[in-house]
């Protein structure tokens, strides 16, 4: 019973628990029902709110590619606007330049066509007198060549008979010495016994080639006195023809000699006028084209003056921007003007330089003492004008010279490399020990000290010293060259007569060192003091140019060593020619300018000569 009062008290308690647990639970999902409901409103909020903020999205949107659609008509207008102007502009452009080139090429086509004319009509009369020539001497040739065969005929003919009476001899020789063999042969089968025979025959047969040795010297002396006495014969009747026939090529070249000389004597006048009318300083220019890594070109245009006396280039600067269509123009240009005797285009070569420049090396072969430099600032083209191994001016020059030299003239060389405004030779590798120069007022000619005058007979012998020279050269890379001269190389040839060994002329061929502003290259220490040095000597030969040219009383040659080297060849007497080379790269402008400048007033001195 205990038992059973104990249970449903328990049951009882079990019951209280579970009805406290439900009254709970009822608590529960009526707080989660009123959580419920709130969080239902407000996302209805809020949804209602985002559903408004998409359509005023959607009104800016449609606003916007309104606008676009409006912005891209106005560009298609515009565009096509723009487009006729740059045609029609274009158009106009090119129908002014075609007429202004039609022009200056009629213009040039008629002067070619006068020139043609004049040239086919002295080619005709030079034909003419040289078919003259040439049969008289053909005929002559001809004749000289028949009496020529008909000796060689008499000449074969006796060394066939001798060659014969030699094999027989030899053949003689031959059966003789093939018998002592065999009997040598017999005796050295006898040998042991017959030592002491051998000994006697040994020294028979010593005696015997003796003999031999001696017959056969006769033999020779015999046949050499008989093919004497034959060929004297012969010689003799052969050379009366050729003595003949000589003299009359003898007289027949005298006269033509004579004619050469008349000839000569003329071209030589013509071209001393030629020379002195070109005067006796004159100026070149030449621009270089752009090389590899360079960008940017100045604007220039070279142009003929009138009646052809002289040309002129003419530089431009400016800032420059992009036009309408995106090509880079100029803009706010300012424009320079320069006049010279020549102005060679990037486009000349080495071989159109030499053309204009080969009648002064003629000059200097003729006796006038010749100068020829190459001005310009540092990677202008000076050196590949004047000392490029294979149609450098030098190298062009020596071939000139090795041709049509005199044969009684002999070519010397030196070559000098002027350094911190002292004289070194370029043919000595080591060269700590500076030369001194020597003038001699009487003959007025110069003397480096100590250098040897080194005699050349040969182009390969000059293209050697080139080479020696270039390796030999002072360069070092500087802000604006990657090999820049650091000095003047003077190649000095020194012509003398075979005979007296008298100095006849002397031709100066100079590669200046490079003109540099130090702003510019940027250089310190040693490279400051080199180019210190170059830019006074540079200075310094303008000035004596300058006063050469206006008539000074005093000109002052020992400013500097390579004015005062030049001394008796930079006088009026003597002919002079100063190319100003140019680099065309923008970047160096201001360089360009002060080279043209520079050149320009050497261009205007007055030239006096002693002949006028
Ligand atoms: N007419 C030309 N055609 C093609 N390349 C050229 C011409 N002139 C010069 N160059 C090139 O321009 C560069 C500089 O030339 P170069 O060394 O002759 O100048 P430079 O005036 O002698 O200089 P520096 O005074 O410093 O020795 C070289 O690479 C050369 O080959």
């Amino acid at each position: 019973m205990s038992y059973l009062l104990k249970e449903s008290w328990c049951q009882d308690e079990k019951f209280h628990l579970a009805k406290d647990t439900l009254m709970q639970l009822i608590n529960e999902r009526a707080k989660l029902r009123y959580c419920y409901e709130k969080t239902r409103d407000e996302f209805e909020a809020l949804y209602k709110r985002t559903l408004w903020h998409e359509s005023e999205i959607e009104k800016v949107f449609e606003t916007r590619r309104q606008l676009v659609r409006n912005l891209k008509l106005k560009l298609h207008l515009q565009q096509k606007e723009a487009f006729l102007l740059f045609r029609r502009e274009t158009n106009m452009l090119k129908q002014s330049l075609i007429d202004v080139k039609t022009k200056i090429i009629n213009t040039k086509l008629s002067q070619l066509a006068v020139d043609e004319r004049e040239c086919h009509e002295t080619l005709k009369a030079n034909k003419l007198v040289l078919r003259g020539i040439t049969t008289m001497s053909e005929r002559r040739l001809t004749q000289q060549v028949r009496d020529f065969e008909s000796c060689m005929v008499h000449l074969v003919r006796s060394n066939q008979s001798q060659q014969k009476t030699f094999s027989l001899l030899i053949m003689k020789q031959g059966l003789r010495k093939r018998s002592i063999e065999n009997q040598l042969s017999q005796i050295s089968v006898k040998r042991p016994s017959l030592m002491s025979e051998r000994k006697i025959l040994e020294s028979d047969y010593r005696s015997m080639q003796k003999q031999k040795s001696n017959t056969e010297e006769q033999l020779k002396l015999m046949t050499i006195t008989r093919k004497t006495q034959k060929s004297s014969a012969n010689e003799i009747k052969d050379s009366q023809i050729v003595e003949s026939s000589l003299q009359e090529v003898r007289t027949s070249s005298a006269n033509h000699q004579r004619l050469l000389q008349n000839k000569e004597l003329k071209t030589r006048n013509l071209h001393n006028k030629l020379q002195g009318l070109k005067g006796n300083l004159r100026v070149y220019c030449r621009l270089r084209p752009l090389v590899t890594d360079e960008q940017e070109s100045i604007g220039f245009n070279i142009s003929d003056m009138e009646w052809n006396l002289k040309e002129s280039i003419t530089i431009y600067a400016g800032a420059t921007g992009n036009n309408r269509i995106g090509k880079s123009v100029i803009k706010e240009q300012k424009t320079y003007t320069f006049h010279f005797d020549k102005v060679f285009s990037p486009f000349s070569t080495n071989t159109d330089i030499f053309r204009e420049i080969s009648p002064l090396i003629h000059c200097a072969l003729e006796g006038t003492n010749v100068t020829i430099f190459a001005y310009g600032q540092t990677g202008s083209g000076k050196s590949f004008t004047m000392s490029k191994i294979d149609d450098g001016l030098i190298s062009r020059s020596m071939d000139l010279l090795f041709n049509e030299r005199n044969k009684d003239i002999r070519i010397f060389v030196q070559l000098i490399e002027i350094y911190n405004n002292k004289l070194f030779n370029l043919l000595e590798h080591k060269r700590n020990k500076p030369y001194e120069i020597r003038h001699n007022k009487t003959t007025r000619t110069t003397e480096v000290l100590g250098m040897d005058e080194i005699f050349v007979n040969s182009q390969e012998q000059i293209k050697e010293m080139l080479l020696k020279a270039e390796e030999n050269k002072r360069t070092s890379a500087t802000n604006i060259n990657e090999k820049s001269s650091r000095s003047h190389t003077v190649f000095r040839f020194v012509f003398r007569s075979c005979e007296t060994n008298c100095l006849i002329s002397t031709l100066h061929l100079i590669d200046l060192a490079g003109s540099e502003r130090i702003s510019q290259s940027k250089v310190i220490g040693d490279r400051l003091k080199e180019t210190q040095h170059i830019n006074k000597s540079l200075s310094c030969l303008n000035y004596v140019v300058h006063s050469i040219h206006q008539n000074h009383h005093h000109i002052p040659y020992r400013n500097s060593k390579l004015t005062y080297l030049l001394q008796y060849s930079l006088e009026p007497s003597s002919k002079t020619l100063m190319f100003v080379n140019v680099n065309p790269n923008k970047l160096f402008f201001n360089e360009t300018l002060t080279s043209l400048r520079f050149a320009e007033k050497v261009n205007n001195t007055k030239v006096i000569s002693y002949n006028a």
